[in-house]
């Protein structure tokens, strides 16, 4: 199972999650996040890391010239789009960058948002759920209504995120069978201060699974 990491900014943090298990890393490109890195600081990260994990930038309604500008400019081997990019921009996205991972999230406000999904199976490579939160675009510790979701089987890979803590992520895998989980706020101290007690425990519970 994948286990992604989110909201990475300090370099020393982003290596020891690698090396606790993570197999992939995400990045926050979006300004006004209090996660918020630049290409350069993902850089200097990326060129820390001493083993060999996906590195995905998260993006909000960029252009793909920009999105196209900052993988080339970062290292990051993925791109996460978590606001309302529509499957046309993700065929755009996908012919301006047919080597790097798409991933889309939806924001499940309601058990219908989760139709959204059929629109993209064929134009991204993964699905990621996430909790909607009104003023919050992602990183809100709110989690998703797990039983609601016991007939989300997409033809593509699909990651679980929002709300996942050390605490609660062996309830969700009970109900749910994701390709991986994302957790963000759940094993931080404070934004963009991941806590390595809290990703540790993670690992701990997770155990064979990864
Ligand atoms: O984390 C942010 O600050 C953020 C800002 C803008 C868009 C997306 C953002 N995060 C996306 C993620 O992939 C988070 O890991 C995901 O929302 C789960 O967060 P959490 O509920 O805190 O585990």
């Amino acid at each position: 199972m994948r286990v992604k990491i989110c909201g990475i900014t300090k370099p020393e943090q982003g290596n020891a999650i690698a090396k606790l298990g993570a197999t992939a890393l995400g990045f926050i490109c979006v300004p006004g996040s209090p996660r918020y890195v630049t290409p350069q600081q993902i850089q200097v990260v990326v060129n820390h890391l001493s083993v060999s994990v996906d590195r995905i930038g998260v993006f909000a309604n960029t252009s793909t010239e920009e999105i196209t500008q900052i993988v080339a400019d970062s290292g990051i081997n993925a791109v996460q789009l978590h606001s309302n990019e529509s499957p046309e921009f993700c065929q755009k996205l996908r012919q301006a960058l047919p080597e790097i991972e798409i991933i889309k999230a939806l924001r499940i406000r309601t058990p219908e948002c989760l139709n959204q999904a059929d629109s993209y199976l064929s134009c991204v490579d993964t699905l990621l759920l996430d909790a909607y939160h009104r003023k919050m675009l992602g990183g809100t510790g709110k989690t998703l209504d797990w039983q609601r979701l016991q007939k989300f089987r997409p033809s593509i890979p699909w990651l679980l995120a929002g709300g996942l803590t050390p605490d609660n992520v062996l309830d969700a895998l009970t109900l749910l069978e994701p390709s991986g989980i994302d957790l963000s706020s759940g094993v931080e101290r404070t934004p963009g201060d991941k806590d390595l007690k809290k990703v540790t425990r993670l690992f701990e519970k997770l155990g064979s699974r990864v």
